[in-house]
């Protein structure tokens, strides 16, 4: 998860391996209520974590519903218990973020349930959620006898429900909703009005043409699934029989959300040009999602797509891909996916039936083609349609992309960096993508980015580095996490692989002066770093070594070893492996002179002796080790002058280092100052 104010992508050139995906949004949401307000327990598997399942899964703890977690990660199991349709808190407030899924159900269920057993429901949003619609849903509500206030704009959440009990609605008459704004008002009354079906049957009617109509099959699927079969007639009629009542099925697994999946699709049509494809695996040609008729268009623009029950593998076709021109109404999420694959087209890809895109998490139309036009695109738009012509040769420019706190413009956007694959583009050159807010992907898949950047290939001189030398006790290593962090990069803590070698030595009983044996070891060294929170944990030969790395023992082993050059060349390979999109902060003593002579920022960190012993003191005897500050400073002031002076790779600035002494400088001061100079040195325009 990318919680950081921007992600910079270099230019990309290939793509290959295997994604597992998220669960799906529009099934986990409508899972979670079904099992919720059915009786029993159900147990979910592969349910979707994200921003839009929180929210939901907070409304149904608030509401009264029993949930426990089961194992971990990938296996987690939640075991839902509902409340058997009839709620157990009278009051409460929902806060139901930028959910649609959560927003739309939720209101019109407990509009029903207030109306018939009493209580008073607020649901609320963060600001957009206020400003997409739900006044359809609440004008079919309102007939019915549902008391439904605007606690805001009229048609728009904030809302309440709130009835008393023993209350009847009138469901005599057909249900009258309508369908053109969003098929979820359609979805949200089938989830709710089996609750009181015990009278009648209960019909719904559709009026102006149903959007989005795929979904409205995922809702009766599920349905289905919990015990309930509407009878369909058309996309104009649904009828709940009387006395239908919401049975747990025991256990539901979610699929992979088919709209995830198009990003994946995309990418293997673009980018899977040399051997192996992008697999997908956790959705395929059995998917009960509509999102998944993005593959036939994927096809049609090119795209060489293999299927079967939970997998699709995705190749480059036809190159340059074709443009197409494409009614969308079926695929509204995923239809966004085909507006950036336009940059990789020949001509112009037109995209029809998409006016619902300015009422979703922000006005998509526009900011496509705001966006898009950032990179140099054409782009036409209208009230329900849009059009990309791709840039023109050389056209292609380094673009900082808004994302409008809308996940699918992030996801979209991060493909425009396989630019250097452009056929309308320059051949020769790149340009960076930089991803703003790249945290909204949390919506509905928060490891988005660390997805695709497992699967991405880039030129080695278009991956960033940026190198932070310096001497013992400098808080180099500090600094260059930090660094890292800020800018979502790889680490290279180089020290650490000095100090492991000195380790695996010290296990094996091999002499700190037998130079090939040690290069040996160094070659062969099994070590593996924690990524994300777990960061700062390593394991050598699969022991968890992170405090033992850091002891004083180790860091003079270490610089005794690292004196030695078939060690140091011996660790030059593995090294340089870590220099991964989308880009690497490098920390040791020779990053900017030996290691990534070419780095694009080098800074050598000081500060004088005193405070670097200070500083060691404090550390150690903060970790209960008694320390003496005049041993420590003669110690580190020794191991300077052997960094200094080795005949190989002595520590030294680079030429083109900046030198940064933080001997009066907090950390937060270094790593603003390293970041500013970054700044400067990257091609993107500022955005007003
Ligand atoms: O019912 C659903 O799960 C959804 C329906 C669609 O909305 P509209 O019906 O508003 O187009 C889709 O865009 C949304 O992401 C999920
Ligand atoms: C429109 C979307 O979301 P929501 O479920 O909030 O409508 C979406 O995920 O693209």
């Amino acid at each position: 998860m990318h919680d950081i104010p921007f992600l910079d992508l270099p230019p990309l050139t290939g793509a290959s391996g295997t994604v597992r995906l998220p669960g799906s949004k529009s099934i986990s949401n409508r899972v979670l209520l079904l099992a919720g307000l059915a009786s029993g327990t159900t147990a979910v598997h592969d349910l979707l974590d994200s921003d839009d399942t929180r929210v939901m899964l907070a409304a149904l703890a608030t509401l009264g519903c029993g949930l426990q977690w089961q194992g971990e990660g990938r296996h987690r199991v939640l075991h839902l218990t509902g409340l058997g349709g009839r709620l157990a808190v009278q009051e409460a407030d929902l806060f139901l973020g930028n959910a649609g899924t959560a927003m739309r159900p939720l209101a019109a269920a407990l509009a029903v349930l207030a109306a018939t057993h009493g209580g008073r429901y607020t649901l609320r949003g963060v600001p957009r959620m206020h400003e997409r619609p739900i006044g359809d849903l609440v004008d079919a509500l309102r007939p019915l006898g549902c008391t439904v206030e605007d606690l805001g704009t009229p048609g728009y959440p904030p809302l309440r429900v709130s009835g008393t009990a023993g209350g009847e609605l009138a469901t005599q008459q057909p249900i009258r909703v309508r369908g053109d704004v969003s098929s979820q008002f359609l979805t949200a009354l089938l989830l709710a009005l089996p609750l009181v079906s015990a009278q009648r049957d209960i019909t719904i009617e559709v009026e102006g043409e149903l959007i989005s109509k795929p979904y409205i099959s995922i809702t009766l699927n599920l349905l289905q699934r919990f015990g309930i079969a509407v009878r369909q007639e058309g996309w104009q009629r649904f009828t709940i029989p009387q006395g239908s009542a919401y049975r747990s099925p025991g256990a539901v697994h979610v699929e992979g959300d088919a709209s995830s999946a198009s990003y994946f699709v995309a990418l293997g049509a673009i980018a899977a040009h040399g051997g192996a494809p992008v697999r997908i695996e956790g959705v395929g040609s059995d998917s009960i999602q509509g999102d998944i008729r993005f593959v036939d268009a994927a096809v049609a623009m090119g795209a060489q797509v293999k299927s079967g029950p939970g997998w699709l593998e995705v190749h480059r076709g036809r190159w340059p891909l074709a443009a197409i021109d494409l009614d969308c109404k079926h695929i509204p999420d995923a239809a966004m996916t085909l507006a950036v694959m336009a940059l990789y087209a020949e001509g112009t890809t037109r995209l029809r039936g998409i006016a619902s895109w300015r009422v979703k998490e922000t006005d998509r139309i526009a900011a496509m083609a705001t966006e898009l036009r950032q990179v140099g695109a054409t782009v036409v738009e209208g009230p329900d349609f849009i059009e990309v012509t791709p840039p023109a040769p050389g056209a292609w420019r380094p673009a900082s992309i808004r994302t409008y706190d809308d996940h699918r413009m992030a996801m979209c956007l991060s493909l425009a960096a396989f630019n250097p694959l452009a056929p309308t583009g320059r051949a020769d050159a790149g340009c960076p993508v930089r991803i703003l807010e790249p945290r909204c992907v949390g919506k509905t898949f928060p490891d988005y980015f660390e997805a695709l950047l497992a699967l991405v290939t880039a030129r080695n001189e278009d991956i960033p580095v940026i190198c932070i030398d310096g001497p013992t006790a400098s808080g180099k290593g500090t600094l260059a996490a930090a660094v890292a962090d800020a800018l979502g990069y790889v680490l290279l803590d180089s020290g650490a692989l000095y100090r492991a070698t000195g380790l695996a030595a010290q296990w094996d009983g091999v002499a700190d002066t037998d130079e090939p044996a040690l290069a040996r070891l160094a070659g062969l060294l099994d070590l593996r770093f924690g990524h994300g929170p777990e960061g700062s944990r390593a394991w050598l030969r699969g022991r968890e070594v992170s405090e033992q790395l850091r002891t004083e023992e180790a860091g003079l082993r270490a610089s005794r070893i690292s004196a030695l050059p078939a060690v140091r060349h011996a660790l030059q390979d593995l090294q340089l492996a870590f220099r991964r999109a989308p880009g690497l902060v490098a920390d040791g003593r020779d990053m900017g002179t030996v290691i990534f002579p070419a780095a694009p920022l080098k800074v050598y960190l000081t500060a004088s002796a005193a405070t670097r012993a200070t500083r060691r003191h404090k550390q150690l005897i903060s970790k209960g080790i008694p320390a003496s500050i005049d041993d420590l400073r003669a110690d580190l002031e020794a191991r300077d002058a052997r960094d200094k002076n080795r005949a190989v790779a002595p520590l030294k600035p680079a030429e083109d280092a900046y030198l940064l002494d933080n001997s009066d400088l907090s950390v937060e001061d270094s790593v603003q100052q390293v970041l500013s100079w970054w700044q400067g040195r990257r091609p993107f325009p500022a955005r007003s």
